[in-house]
C-alpha cells in the first residue's frame, strides 16, 4: 500500500525503468512531492517548469504493508482539474484570485540530510551513501553500525544521574536521528520507560518552558478558533493515523499543566512506535491550550502557552469541535483520536459526545480500565476464584475509577449473566467526601451516580476497607501516601492474598510503595502500580511489583483498530485487548508477584492484543479493512514499524 509521507523522498519506488527520477535526485536542488494512489507502483513523472519534479508513487517509509490508507493524497487531482481522484487541499481547483499554499517537499542530501531526523543515520551513513549524498567531509571517516550507535548511547545516558537529564537526551535524540531514537527504546524497553514515560515525563512537563528547546507535535490555542483546518495542514504529515490530544487540565496526578502538557501526548505516542509499531509519521501529538488555572504557571516568566485562566462552557465546546470536525476532515473517519490527561468533567463529556462520530478512545478512563482488567483476570488465574467472587473498594472516583469499575461491572455481568446494574452492587468507591452512597445522590457527578448504593456514610478509608471487607483495593485518587499503614493492615488482616493496585501517576502521587505493600502485608500483597517500582527484599524473598499502566494496552489497541480499519471503538474490544493481555501472563510471572507480562516482550503482547481487538472489530462488523486478513497475528507483526536503518541509493 502506497502512503504519502514526508520522510520518504529519500527511496521511493519510482517504476525501475524510470529514469527520472534520479536525475531529478541527483540535482540537490530539484523538489518532489511523491503521492500515494492507484499507480500500482509505476511512477509518473513531470516537470513543472520551476526546477520542481513532480513524482507520482512511492512506497511507504519502511516498506511494510502499513494499514490501508484511503486517505486521498496531495497530488491528486480533483475531477473539474483533469485528473483522478480528489485535491486534497484545493490547490488544483483554486481559482485565481484563491489563496493557496505553496507546499513543497525537498530530497535531502548533504548538509541538510544529517539534520533530518527521519534520514540521518549519522556515522551509520555507509561510504557509497556518502558519495551518492554529497556527505563527503560532513562526517569523520569512521562508519558504525547502528548497533555500536546504540552501546554508546546506553553508555552515555547511564552517566547521567538526574533523570531529566537522561529524558533531555532522548529528546534530542528523537528530534536528531529519529530510528535510533526508536531502536535505542525498543532494544531497552524496561530501562528507558521510565524516561521518555512516567515518571519521568511529568517531571519534564512540570518543567517544560525551561527545558524547552524546539516545539514537538501540534499547539492548537484559542487564538487558532476558527483556523483549526489550516493549522492541521501545517503538520508536515497527511497519513495520520493516531493523534494523541490533550488540553493539559490533568496531566497525570500533577493537575493544570496548561500547554506544558504537550510531554504527555509526545510520549504516548512514542509508545504507539516504539510498543505498538505504529509509524512516526503516522503519529500526531496535539495540545490544545486553553488557558490555565495554574497560578505559577500563569506567574512564570517562561511559560509557553496562554497567559489566560482556562476557557470553559460554550466557548471550550465549540473550539474542541472545531478540532474534531477539522481532524476528521483532513485525515479522514479512520484516524484514531486518543482523548489523555482531560480532566474529569470533559473527559467523559467528550468520550460521550464524539464516541457515535468518531474514532475516539479514552486512555485514562478505557485505556486504564483495561489494563486493571487484565492484572486481576490473570491474578485470579494463579489465586483462584471468579472476578464475581471479589469485593472491589477504589480510593478515587474519577475518569481512572468509574473508568475500571464500569469495565470490571461489564466483565462481572458476561461472565455470569447478571444485569450490569446487578454487577454493580459488589463495587464501591470512596471519593474525597468519603464513600459514594445513595444518600449523597444529588450531588453526585453524573459520572458517580451508577456506584452510589445503599449504604450508611463513611468518611475514611481505613473504615470503608472494614466495613465492606474488599478482597481488592484499588487506587486511582492522583493523591499520593493515601494507602498508609492502617489501610494496607486492614487489608492483610482480611485477605490471605490482598490485591491491592496503586494506580496514580507519576511515582510521587502513587498511594503507597512497593515496599510499603509489602511490608505492611508481611509480602502477602499482590501488588502494582501506574508508575514502576524497583523489585523489594522481603525476608530473602525477592519481589517483583507489576505496573499496572495503560501503556500495555493503548498501542496495541491502536495497532488493533488500524489495521483493521475500525470506525468505532466498543467496549467488547476493551474486554478482548484484556484477556489478550492476561493470557501473556505465566505462571512464572506470577511466582515472582507479576501479575503483568515484563515489557520486555511488548512488542509480541501488541501484536497479539492487536490482532484479538482486529478479531473483535470483524465480528462486530465495525471493520472496513476487508477481506479480513487469515492470521491476524502475523498480520499485526507485518504492519509493525522497524528501526533499522534503510539503505539509500
Ligand atoms: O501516563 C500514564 O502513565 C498513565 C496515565 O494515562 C495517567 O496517569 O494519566
Ligand atoms: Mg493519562
Amino acid at each position: 500500500m502506497m502512503s504519502l509521507n514526508g520522510s520518504s523522498f529519500l527511496h521511493p519506488s519510482v517504476c525501475k525503468s524510470c529514469r527520472t527520477f534520479d536525475a531529478a535526485r541527483r540535482s540537490p536542488v530539484a523538489f518532489v512531492r511523491v503521492r500515494s494512489g492507484p499507480s500500482g507502483g509505476r511512477c509518473r513523472v513531470a516537470s513543472d517548469g520551476n526546477g520542481r519534479v513532480l513524482v507520482d508513487g512511492a512506497l511507504d517509509e519502511d516498506g511494510s504493508s502499513s494499514s490501508s490508507s484511503s486517505s486521498p493524497s496531495v497530488l491528486e487531482m480533483d475531477s473539474k482539474s483533469g485528473g483522478p481522484g480528489p485535491d486534497l487541499y484545493g490547490e488544483d481547483r483554486a481559482t485565481e484570485d484563491q489563496l493557496v499554499t505553496p507546499w513543497a517537499v525537498s530530497v535531502a542530501s548533504g548538509y541538510n540530510l544529517l539534520r533530518d531526523p527521519h534520514h540521518n543515520k549519522a556515522l551509520s551513513f555507509s561510504e557509497k551513501e556518502r558519495d551518492a549524498h554529497y556527505l563527503r567531509g560532513l562526517l569523520p571517516p569512521v562508519v558504525v553500525s547502528q548497533d555500536l550507535q546504540v552501546k554508546k548511547l546506553m553508555h552515555s545516558l547511564r552517566k547521567y544521574q538526574v533523570p531529566l537529564q537522561k529524558y533531555m537526551a532522548m529528546m534530542d535524540l528523537q528530534e536528531t536521528n529519529e530510528r535510533l531514537f526508536y531502536k535505542l527504546l525498543i532494544d531497552h524497553v524496561e530501562e528507558l520507560l521510565p524516561v521518555v514515560y512516567t515518571p519521568t515525563v511529568g517531571e519534564a512537563c512540570q518543567k517544560y518552558g525551561s527545558i524547552f528547546r524546539r516545539p514537538q507535535g501540534l499547539f492548537i490555542s484559542l487564538k487558532e478558533k476558527g483556523k483549526i483546518l489550516e493549522v492541521l495542514k501545517n503538520w508536515p504529515q497527511r497519513n495520520i493515523q493516531v493523534i494523541v490530544v490533550t488540553d493539559g487540565e490533568r496531566i497525570l496526578g500533577l493537575g493544570d499543566l496548561g500547554c506544558q502538557g504537550m510531554g504527555i501526548p509526545v510520549g504516548k505516542l512514542s509508545l504507539y512506535t516504539a510498543l505498538g509499531g505504529v509509524r512516526p509519521s503516522a503519529c500526531l501529538p496535539v495540545t490544545i491550550d486553553v488557558g490555565t488555572n495554574n497560578e505559577n504557571l500563569l506567574k512564570d516568566e517562561f511559560y509557553i502557552g496562554l497567559r489566560q485562566r482556562r476557557a470553559t462552557g460554550e466557548e471550550y465546546d465549540e473550539l474542541l469541535h472545531e478540532f474534531m470536525s477539522a481532524v476528521k476532515q483532513i485525515f479522514g473517519e479512520k484516524v484514531l483520536i486518543q482523548f489523555e490527561d482531560f480532566a474529569n468533567h470533559n473527559a467523559f463529556e467528550l468520550l460521550e459526545k464524539y464516541g457515535t462520530t468518531h474514532l475516539v478512545f479514552n486512555d485514562d478512563i478505557q485505556g486504564t480500565a483495561s489494563v486493571v482488567l487484565a492484572g486481576l483476570i490473570a491474578a485470579l488465574k494463579f489465586v483462584g476464584g471468579t472476578l464475581a467472587d471479589q469485593r472491589f473498594l477504589f480510593l478515587g472516583a474519577g475518569e481512572a475509577g468509574t473508568g475500571i469499575a464500569e469495565l470490571m461491572a461489564l466483565e462481572i455481568s458476561k461472565q455470569t449473566n447478571v444485569p450490569v446494574e446487578e454487577a454493580r452492587k459488589k463495587i464501591w468507591l470512596v471519593d474525597s467526601k468519603g464513600l459514594i452512597v445513595n444518600s449523597r445522590w444529588e450531588s453526585l457527578q453524573q459520572f458517580k451516580k451508577p456506584w452510589a448504593h445503599e449504604h450508611e456514610p463513611i468518611n475514611e478509608l481505613v473504615d470503608a476497607v472494614k466495613v465492606i471487607k474488599p478482597t481488592v483495593l484499588i487506587g486511582t485518587s492522583g493523591v499520593g501516601s493515601t494507602f498508609t499503614e492502617d489501610v494496607v493492615e486492614a487489608m492483610a488482616a482480611l485477605n490471605e492474598k490482598p490485591i491491592i493496585l496503586a494506580l496514580s501517576n507519576p511515582t510521587s502521587q502513587s498511594e503507597c510503595t512497593a515496599e510499603e505493600a509489602y511490608k505492611w502485608s508481611q509480602g502477602r500483597a499482590i501488588f502494582a502500580s501506574g508508575s514502576p517500582f524497583a523489585p523489594v527484599e522481603y525476608k530473602g524473598k525477592t519481589l517483583v511489583p507489576g505496573q499496572a499502566n495503560n501503556a500495555y494496552i493503548f498501542p496495541g489497541l491502536g495497532l488493533g483498530l488500524i489495521m483493521s480499519g475500525a470506525i468505532r471503538v466498543h467496549n467488547d474490544m476493551l474486554l478482548a485487548a484484556s484477556e489478550a493481555l492476561a493470557a501473556q501472563v505465566t505462571r512464572e510471572n506470577f511466582d515472582k508477584g507479576l501479575i503483568y507480562p515484563p515489557f520486555t516482550d511488548i512488542r509480541k503482547i501488541s501484536a497479539q492484543i492487536a490482532a484479538d481487538v482486529a478479531a473483535k472489530a470483524y465480528e462486530l462488523g465495525l471493520a472496513t479493512r476487508l477481506p479480513q486478513p487469515k492470521d491476524l497475528v502475523k498480520y499485526a507483526e507485518s504492519c509493525m514499524y522497524s528501526p533499522t536503518y534503510r539503505s539509500y541509493r
